[in-house]
């Protein structure tokens, strides 16, 4: 029996803040540098060495004093005794008097005596003595110690990602391991009784499971530890002895298909049992059936996306990706967004805000607006669009038509 009841939708907004409600900021732990990429700064980083830490050559030539090249010219160079080579590391090169001068490597300790580095392409490169067709100033293309960062200094805030740049910066300041938000772990499951691994023979009416493959990506994405489980039949005690099961791996469980309208169903009626998931319907199109709530002793959160794989991937988008933004130390920001003009015309539902997939690019005409392009194929189970999409069109909730031509809001999907 179908139990129908017609149920107010609630805004995108009011469903990201209720989900927000559901988690924190974990509490910070220690990771080796290498483990950390991804990962978001529990805490300022002080820097304690000085960056440069010692004055040194940026080039390969020769520490000369500045003086002695007063009025050097190609027609009267300098000739000046070489009395030393520095390479890189020399961890103490003799001091170096006026009128002499020393070989000296990019990255080498300046000698005391010398202020200044002649590049070797400004002389006749001699090892004995040297002669310098130019003359130079104080300080030229010397790095001088704490130019870059100065004992003592923040040089990353709370909050930061740890990238590519950040990690440079933390080695180079000596840091072996750093305090950080732990990596979020999330446990991926799908239900349906249709569902049928890919690389296996496909029976009548089934089809290959897609969404836990396509979320366990989108979430490693977000710096995340996935435990993808792969998928469950539509067994109630199944689906919950699962659950049960994989809380242990999981700081946030993700599901997908089985919380609309049908007798199949089956994590919204195990769900629903259990009371502390609600469903909900949202004002939009794809993704309006959700489910948000905590499961298990330590109420761990979990939200229940619906099982048409466009649905499901524009969840993630909206839905899931703020809750692990949390849960990773970073601000829980929307896709970012930008204006852009539309290539064809489109229609939505009168009170549903429609997320279409799309194809940003840049200016067509000479106003500098960029270009969308929206997918031919736009339905719930129609995901071959998704593999080209690189934005989701926005079009609001009381718009039911856009022509080519008129402006319109792109939310811009992460990188891959
Ligand atoms: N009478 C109504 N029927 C439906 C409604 C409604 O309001 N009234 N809503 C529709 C909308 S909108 C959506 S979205 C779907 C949501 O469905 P479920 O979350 O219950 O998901 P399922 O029924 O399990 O599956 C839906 C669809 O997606 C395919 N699917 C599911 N899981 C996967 C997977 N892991 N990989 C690939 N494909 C999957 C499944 O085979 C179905 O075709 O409900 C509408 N119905
Ligand atoms: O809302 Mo469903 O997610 O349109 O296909
Ligand atoms: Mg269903």
């Amino acid at each position: 029996m179908y139990t129908i009841r017609k149920v107010l939708m609630k805004s995108v907004e009011q469903h990201i803040s209720d989900l927000l409600g559901l988690v924190s900021t974990p509490e910070a732990t220690e990771l080796d540098l290498l483990k950390a990429q991804g990962t978001v700064l529990a805490a300022p980083i002080v820097s304690p060495v000085s960056l440069p830490g010692f004055d040194n050559s940026a080039m390969d030539g020769y520490a000369v004093h500045a003086a002695d090249l007063a009025g050097a010219s190609a027609e009267a160079p300098v000739s000046l005794p070489v009395v030393a080579d520095i390479p890189a590391g020399d961890p103490d090169p003799a001091a170096i008097r006026p009128g002499l001068c020393a070989r000296i490597m990019t990255g080498a300790p300046l000698p005391t005596g010398a202020d200044a580095v002649v590049p070797v392409e400004w002389t006749d490169g001699g090892a004995v003595d040297v002669r310098i067709d130019r003359p130079t100033r104080p300080g030229s293309f010397v790095r001088r110690r704490g130019e870059d960062v100065e004992e003592g200094a923040t040089v990353l805030r709370a909050g930061a990602r740890i990238g590519a740049g950040e990690m440079g910066v933390l080695a180079a300041v000596g840091r072996r391991s750093v305090p950080v938000r732990p990596r979020p772990r999330v446990v991926v499951l799908s239900t349906g009784e249709e569902l049928v691994e890919p690389g296996r023979p496909l029976g009548p009416g089934q089809i290959y499971e897609s969404n836990s493959y396509m979320i366990a990506a989108a979430a490693r994405d977000e710096g995340c530890e996935v435990y993808r489980h792969g998928f469950v039949g539509d067994d109630p005690a199944t689906v919950w002895d699962t659950l049960e099961g994989l809380l242990v791996r999981a700081d946030v469980v993700v599901t997908t298909g089985g919380v609309s309208m049908g007798v199949y169903d089956v994590v919204k009626e195990v769900l629903t049992r259990q009371g502390t998931v609600e469903f909900t319907q949202v004002a939009m199109q794809p993704g309006k059936p959700q489910g948000f709530g905590t499961i298990g002793p330590d109420k761990t959160p979990i939200l229940t996306l619906p099982g048409n794989p466009v649905s499901a991937f524009v969840s993630f988008h909206l839905f899931v990706r703020p809750v692990l933004r949390r849960l990773r130390g970073l601000q829980p920001n929307p896709l970012p967004s930008v204006r852009a003009r539309l290539t064809t015309p489109v229609s939505s539902p009168q009170g549903r805000r429609s997320y279409l997939r799309a194809v940003l690019a840049g200016p067509a005409a000479g106003d500098g607006v960029p270009t969308v392009a929206p997918a031919v194929r736009q339905g719930s189970h129609q995901l071959s669009a998704l593999a080209d999409a690189n934005g989701l069109l926005v079009v609001p909730e009381e718009v039911t038509e856009l022509p080519a031509g008129a402006l319109a809001e792109v939310l811009v999907l992460p990188d891959r």
